[in-house]
This record gives C-alpha cells, sequence and structure tokens, in this order.
C-alpha cells in the first residue's frame, strides 16, 4: 500500500475546489456528511449508463450486470467489516433505517414487559429513539449507563447497569459530540455475559477506523455509505446469521416473499428478506466504490492521519481563551472537536466561520439527551477526514480567534 499522500487525495475531490463567500472551501463537517472522490461519483454514473436494470429478476444482459454489481457490493460490504456470511449483510437507507429495523424487528419478537434495555446518554437520536419508543410498546425499562465527566464509559459502570432483565445493550462506537470511541468488544462481552444481545451503531467509527465484527463479537452494527464517501441513500445493517433468520421482516412487497396467498405469505431466505422492493442498487455499487477507495488508502492510515489532524486541532484550539472543548483528551477520541466560544452563540459562530469558506457544523447534534448532560442548549463541531491538513485548521484557528475579538469588542 502506497503511503498516505494528502495532496493525492485532495485532488480526488471536486467539490474541494469551491469556493464559499470568495475563499476556498474548507470543509470541516464530515461528521455530517463526507465528500466524494471521483472515483465514486464515476462508478455511479457508470453504472447508470452501461449498467442499469432491475435487480434479481430480469433474464436480460443487463438485469444480470446490475445482480452482479448489487450483489458485488454486498460482498464487498462483507469483506470490509469482516461479517461470516454474506446473508449478514443487509443494505438499508442509512443507520437510522438498520437500527429501527432491529428495534422493530428483533426487539418487538424478545423484549417483554419489565425487561431491560441499556444505551448511554451520548447516542446519537438514531441510537436512542428506537429504544425509548420500543421500551414504551413493551412496558420494558429504558435504562443509561452512567458517563464519566470526561465523556468516556467506566467498564464497571457498563457492568453494573447490565442485569439478568437486560435483553438489548446499544451503545456507539464512537460519539458524533463528545469523540469518546468506546470500548465495544468489552461492552459485548458484558452484555452477552448476562444473556443481553449488543447493537453497536458505527456511523462514525466504520469511515474512520477498521471495524471487525467477528472481533467486537456484535450481534447487530449499523452504519452509513454517506458518511465514507459514499453516496447518500445506502447504508448497512449487519446481523448475527442465527438471529436474522429468526427475526420477522419489518416491510412487506415484491423480492423478499417466497409465496403469496390470498390470506397469507411466506419470506424468502436471508439477506432479501429485509429488503422489499426495488433496493438500492446504485447507491450500493457506489458504496462498493467507496469501501474500494478507504481500502486503497487502509484504514489504519485513515485513522493515524485523522489523529495527527485531531491533536494538531485539540492543542491549537485548546490555547484560545475562552474556548470550551467537550469529551475525552485527543488520545481517547476520534476526528471531530465539539466546543463553544464563551460568548459567541454557535450558530453565530458557523454563520461567521462560513464568511471565511470554512463549514462546521452547530446545534444540537441529535444528541439532545447529550446537551442536557453537557449542560449546554447547542455547541459547535468540526469534524476533520482523509482530505483536510494542518493549513486548514490553522485557518480555522484564525476564524475562531477572528469572530472571538469581533463579538467581544466593547463599544
Ligand atoms: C453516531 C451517529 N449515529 C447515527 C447517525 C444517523 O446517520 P444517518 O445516515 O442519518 O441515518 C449519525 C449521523 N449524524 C450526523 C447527522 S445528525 C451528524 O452530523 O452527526 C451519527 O453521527
Amino acid at each position: 500500500m502506497a503511503p498516505f499522500d494528502i495532496n493525492k487525495v485532495k485532488a480526488d475531490f471536486p467539490i474541494l475546489n469551491e469556493t464559499v463567500n470568495g475563499q476556498p472551501l474548507v470543509y470541516l463537517d464530515s461528521s455530517a456528511t463526507s465528500q466524494k472522490p471521483v472515483q465514486v461519483i464515476d462508478r455511479i454514473n457508470q453504472y447508470y449508463n452501461h449498467e442499469n436494470a432491475n435487480v434479481h429478476r430480469g433474464v436480460h444482459t443487463l438485469g444480470t450486470r446490475a445482480t452482479d454489481g448489487y450483489e458485488g457490493a454486498r460482498e464487498a460490504a462483507r469483506r470490509f467489516i469482516n461479517a461470516q456470511y454474506f446473508e449478514e449483510v443487509i443494505f438499508t437507507r442509512g443507520t437510522t433505517t438498520a437500527i429501527n429495523t432491529v428495534a422493530h424487528s428483533y426487539g418487538d419478537m424478545v423484549v417483554e414487559e419489565g425487561d431491560e434495555i441499556v444505551i448511554t446518554q451520548m447516542e446519537h437520536h438514531a441510537n436512542l429513539v428506537p429504544w425509548q419508543q420500543l421500551a414504551k410498546r413493551r412496558k420494558a425499562v429504558l435504562k443509561y449507563i452512567p458517563m464519566q465527566e470526561d465523556g468516556t464509559l467506566d467498564l464497571r459502570d457498563v457492568e453494573a447497569t447490565i442485569t439478568d432483565r437486560t435483553k438489548i445493550v446499544s451503545v456507539a462506537h464512537v460519539s458524533n459530540v463528545l469523540g469518546t470511541i468506546n470500548d465495544i468488544k468489552a461492552i459485548a462481552k458484558l452484555a452477552h455475559d448476562k444473556g443481553a444481545i449488543m447493537v453497536s451503531d458505527g456511523a462514525q467509527a466504520v469511515p474512520h477506523m477498521t471495524v471487525d465484527v467477528q472481533d467486537l463479537d456484535v450481534d447487530f452494527y449499523a452504519f452509513s455509505g454517506h458518511k465514507m464517501v459514499g453516496p447518500t441513500g445506502i447504508g448497512v445493517l449487519y446481523g448475527r446469521k442465527s438471529l436474522l433468520n429468526k427475526m420477522e421482516p419489518i416491510e412487506y412487497g415484491g423480492d423478499m416473499i417466497d409465496f403469496v396467498g390470498l390470506q397469507d405469505s411466506t419470506w424468502t431466505e436471508l439477506p432479501t428478506k429485509f429488503e422489499a422492493g426495488t433496493p438500492l442498487i446504485a447507491e450500493a455499487i457506489g458504496l462498493h466504490a467507496a469501501i474500494d477507495y478507504l481500502e486503497s488508502i487502509g484504514l489504519d492510515e485513515v485513522l493515524k492521519y485523522e489523529h495527527e489532524l485531531t491533536s494538531y486541532a485539540y492543542d491549537k484550539m485548546s490555547e484560545i481563551e475562552g474556548l470550551e472543548i467537550y469529551g475525552p483528551g485527543p488520545d481517547k477520541r476520534a476526528g471531530l472537536i465539539t466546543f463553544n466560544l464563551a460568548g459567541v452563540h454557535p450558530h453565530d459562530l458557523a454563520t461567521a466561520l462560513d464568511s471565511d469558506g470554512i463549514a462546521i457544523r452547530a446545534g444540537h447534534h441529535c444528541a439532545q439527551p447529550l446537551m442536557k448532560w453537557l449542560n449546554q442548549s447547542s455547541t459547535a463541531r468540526a469534524s476533520f477526514y482523509i482530505y483536510n491538513t494542518k493549513e486548514e485548521i490553522d485557518l480555522l484557528v484564525d476564524s475562531l480567534k477572528k469572530t472571538k475579538e469581533f463579538f467581544s469588542y466593547e463599544f
């Protein structure tokens, strides 16, 4: 594998040539959605120009090309997360749909009144609200693992929160606000020791580090293509085959059936049982190109480069008086920094930075319970990926200092 070449990577992303308010775009919002390399864009165009047809149904040549592309993407996704079987890779619209599928299909099947569902207060709404609503539907108990002051989890608290009544434990692999990297492998063992299953939200992990679902020993794992240089509208639910086989589909229609009678029907095999209707063909093929792109760089290289950027940003931002960073130190976090600048509302801050061509996110980041835990109504967040540079972080820091001065001017 060739050494990481930032200039080559940047050249792969056409959108990075954009100017914003007369300045070169500095895109620091990859945690919301990543940008796309020409390799992904061209692959999707190639599909629509030369391979487009519906899958699994047609006996004509284009149908075969489309089916090969779609199922080839599934094998690529299986390899990418090291799932044991291709049937364990279910294509969904994204992380949100994936987790909702588990909550409705597995949750409604096994959770009884008085059972426990264990999550954390750092969760994105996609890994909190589905469990909250499941608990309400089944009259179960939704419990939260206490967090340390720095936004990490102490495994002793995890162990103490999980009991013999716990049926489901669901924890983010990486927090989209704190950047905390949770020890999912250890939490999965604690869950299994008490007879519970382990679900993990990998939306902020899969784009940035090697994820091996067999090593983690998770039962379900979810991620989104648009956060890992892939297109929107595609994600993956990884599910242990033995569990998926017991679960009922939650969407019914074409492709997912075996036999349809007048009063009842039977379902086809995995994975199509969970992929009703015309599937996400072009999106899956785009995800395959995204997987190939990240694998051509190497996920260990991605993590190493992002750690360098994040540590540099953490140190430079920490020097700004009145700027508060939330979450653990640079060695315990992934490539994002959530912060506030005293006296400047995050939305004003993001607007000011945008005038300098710098894109960050402001708000609650779909993590309102975590904002409550932070005792903040909203925050600003800069997130980094393979196409960002230390020079861009210097531009961010300069713009933060300029904005601080502007809002603290006393007439
Ligand atoms: C940890 C985590 N879990 C689930 C999701 C939802 O992913 P979807 O592709 O939208 O289904 C996200 C997406 N977080 C974006 C949009 S709110 C952010 O700016 O942080 C996430 O970060």
